[in-house]
């Protein structure tokens, strides 16, 4: 794979499938493999970065049976590389094969819905079918397929679950354990204040996610009811992602502004409680690509907005608020959905609304939240192998 080796004053370049990237010295030694360097085990590096000799260097470098051998000048210690996770981690420049990207999109790709596309066609797993998987059974099958559909679309009912909420808790950590908060671990609330949010009333709450008080949102929420005798208490759910598209596609400005400006948010109902993120996040939040990875938005728990970089977007940001809300509140994207006794309701909080309609009579829900890294490993190992997802690492 490797035709030539060239060496610079603290780099060496490499040809890896006939394009010439290049690495640090500095970089390859902390990057080495061996086991005085790396505890394979647990995947974890032993060696102390900040003792690598500012000008390490070389010795000697080979190539053979793909794999690069050098022989530093620091302790003559000796590095072997496989070419393939040089390639893997080239930077300068990346020269991992397009297909390869192309391929971890294409397994993890998520499908946007707008109402049309979810009515009568919600994506749904089985209650018996998620408990019985296991490594033993079905190698997780059942589970692989169900974080998959959490992910493509955001949410999923599971089916034919107990109605009871010893087995809802039992679903939940059968996907992963259960995040606790201040309002508990496993949830098990009806409309008589037990926590100080209006999620413990009977009131109206317009589409949100959960959380935006917490510098890391949940990742996912599920619910189950478990009784009411009232009318009332219907939920809706939104695909924000979706929404987002739309909004930059109609309002750019607005967009682009709901990207920047930091909401601050809180959670101070509880008498010793009072949350706030470490710092104030946007509502839509990108990553470095300038890919969007969350949406949080909740207009309740938003805090006083009273810090402005410049205190002309005051107005501009109730308009952009102005324009988003009439997109997610649009009936073409909000469906509507009434939970009902042994169906649960599982959703992406970084990327779904969820919202409930006033209610009357009694009304008895349980669920919890997970965490979104843990959520995200499970789905990835189950969906790309472990073998795939550490070689990123
Ligand atoms: C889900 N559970 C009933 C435990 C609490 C809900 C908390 C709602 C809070 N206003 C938020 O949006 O985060
Ligand atoms: O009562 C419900 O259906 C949901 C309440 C809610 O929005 C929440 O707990 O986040």
């Amino acid at each position: 794979m490797t035709q030539s080796i060239i060496k610079g004053k603290d780099t060496l370049t490499l040809q890896l499938s006939g394009i010439e990237t290049t690495f640090h010295h500095i970089w390859l030694r902390d990057h080495c493999r061996c086991e005085a360097c790396y505890f394979d085990t647990t995947k974890q590096r032993l060696l102390n970065s900040a003792t690598i000799d500012e000008d390490i260097h070389p010795v000697e470098v080979t190539v053979n049976n793909e794999k690069l051998h050098v022989t530093w000048s620091q302790d003559q210690h000796k590095s072997v590389y496989d070419l393939s996770w040089l390639q893997l981690h080239s930077y300068n420049p990346p020269v991992l094969p397009k297909e390869t990207v192309q391929n971890e999109k294409k397994l993890l790709s998520r499908q946007f819905w707008r109402t049309k596309d979810m009515e009568n066609n919600m994506p749904a797993v089985d209650f018996n079918s998620i408990m019985a998987s296991s490594d033993a059974s079905d190698g997780e099958a059942a589970i692989k397929d169900w974080c998959e559909k959490i992910w493509r679309h955001g949410f999923s009912l599971i089916d034919n679950v107990p109605v009871t909420p010893e087995a809802t808790e039992q679903l939940c950590e059968k996907l992963m354990y259960i995040r606790p908060t201040h309002y508990g671990g496993f949830w098990d609330f009806t409309s008589d204040l037990g926590k100080k949010d209006t999620a413990y009333t009977n009131f109206d709450i317009s589409a949100h996610t959960d959380g935006t008080y917490w510098s890391d949102t949940p990742g996912l929420q599920l619910f189950h009811l478990l009784y009411h005798d009232g009318t009332g208490g219907t939920t809706s759910l939104v695909d924000a992602f979706q929404c987002a598209e739309l909004l930059k596609k109609e309002h750019p400005d607005s967009y682009d502004l709901l990207t920047k400006i930091p909401v601050p948010a809180h959670s101070a109902g509880e008498e010793k409680v009072c949350i706030q993120p470490d710092i104030a996040q946007p509502v839509l939040k990108l990553d470095a690509n300038g890919e969007l990875i969350q949406v949080r938005w909740n207009q309740s728990d938003r805090s006083c907005m009273d810090s402005w970089s410049n205190p002309e977007d005051v107005p501009k940001f109730y308009a952009a608020l102005r324009h988003w809300y009439k997109i997610i509140s649009s009936p073409e994207n909000e469906i509507f959905y009434q939970l009902r006794p042994g169906q649960c309701l599982i959703f992406d909080n970084w990327r779904c609304f969820h919202s409930r309609t006033e209610f009357t009579g009694k009304r008895r829900l349980c669920g919890a939240y997970i965490n979104r890294d843990d959520f995200v490993s499970k789905l990835r190992i189950l969906t790309l192998g472990r073998e795939k997802v550490l070689e990123t690492l």
